[in-house]
């Protein structure tokens, strides 16, 4: 049988968690690293996995900077950030892609499809939602810290073709512990992600709490509610049925992840740029699209910024 060339561009959380599943199962993926100082780490030492059990692993990993990518690649996953997407697309040029190169693109918020879409119009193009959870502590050391679902649907651009025949991408993770279903209806999961991130991230980031925290007072509760509720009418609009007690869905979320830092948290707290522009951002954009008020989105979009602000000094 064939073996797959497989890229992963973006050798943080996600993407180090996906290679270490995929090398667990024996397969050989390439990950491609922003820094050659990740890449000669990573193939130097090996890239150091725990597992959500606490055992560890020590893994050779194949990885390199684009520059020295020179396999015809069958799959490239993408799991850069949304807002690391514009730097990294002169990138993703140089890479071998061919026409017949499959796309996956792993990031929260939306913007995503429509940029990528653009940079590889030929390409196939799918999009996956996660609620694993992974964090990179340190280049060459990743952490799995949440089992979860990932559901992996085609894009909008591949409307009609026979895409679960002919890409194979759920048994890419045959044998691995990642639970990988194909998803018809992408586009609505993007939506519920988006709306659990919108309600969540920007709260936690703000006020400086985990998760859980979020449960533990009628003031915040309050304001999750009508961050919800203005989310639910502006994805309503776009065809997006969200019933009311998807809002219980959210509460879950808080309730499984309490101990965690949000990733906007994380952001703000190593001073990194956030993805609120691409989360709270991207409701505030569609509602001026349908001329609907989002207050309670366009709050939480200042006083991240704010705080982005505040950490940089
Ligand atoms: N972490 C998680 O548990 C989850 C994350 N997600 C989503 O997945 C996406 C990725 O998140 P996450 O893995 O946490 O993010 P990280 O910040 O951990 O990783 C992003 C990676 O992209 C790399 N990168 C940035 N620009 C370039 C470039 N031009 N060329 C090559 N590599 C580049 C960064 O390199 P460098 O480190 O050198 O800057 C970094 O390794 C996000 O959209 C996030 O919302 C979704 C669900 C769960
Ligand atoms: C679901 C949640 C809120 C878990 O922390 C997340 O996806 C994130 O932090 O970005």
């Amino acid at each position: 049988m064939k073996m797959n060339n497989i890229g992963i561009f973006g050798a943080g959380s996600i993407g180090l968690h996906l290679a270490a599943q995929l090398l667990l199962t024996g397969k050989n993926p390439t990950v491609i690293c922003r820094t050659s100082k990740q890449a000669d780490l990573l193939r130097q030492n090996g890239l150091s996995y725990t597992q959500l059990d606490g055992t560890e692993e020590k893994l050779i990993i194949n990885a390199v900077t684009a520059q020295q990518c020179h396999l015809p690649l069958d799959y490239l996953f993408i799991t850069v950030k949304q807002h690391h997407l514009a730097d990294a697309l002169p990138v993703l040029k140089e890479l071998p892609v061919q026409a017949n190169t499959c796309f996956i693109a792993f990031q929260n918020g939306l913007g995503h499809e429509e940029f990528l879409q653009q940079g590889f119009s030929q390409n196939p193009l799918f999009l996956a939602v996660t609620t694993e959870g992974a964090y990179r502590e340190q280049l060459d050391r990743i952490r799995h810290t949440g089992n979860g679902t990932t559901w992996i649907g085609p894009s909008k651009s591949m409307k009609g073709e026979k895409w679960k025949e002919s890409y194979p991408l759920v048994d890419l993770f045959t044998g691995s512990q990642l639970d990988v279903r194909l998803e018809d209806q992408i586009a609505e999961r993007i939506w519920k992600k988006l709306i659990i991130n919108s309600c969540i991230n920007p709260l936690t980031g703000i006020l400086r709490v985990k998760n859980g925290w979020l449960l533990e007072s009628q003031y915040t509760l309050n304001v999750m509610e009508s961050l919800f509720e203005e989310a639910a009418k502006v994805a309503e609009k776009e065809g997006i049925e969200i019933e009311r007690r998807f809002l219980q869905e959210i509460v879950m979320v808080c309730r499984n992840t309490y101990h965690n830092k949000s990733s906007m948290l994380q952001d703000l707290e190593a001073g990194r740029s956030t993805e609120i522009d691409y989360i709270n951002g991207a409701i505030k954009k569609i509602a001026e699209k349908h001329r609907i008020n989002v207050p309670y989105h366009t709050m939480m979009i200042q006083l991240v910024q704010a705080r982005q602000q505040m950490e940089k000094f």
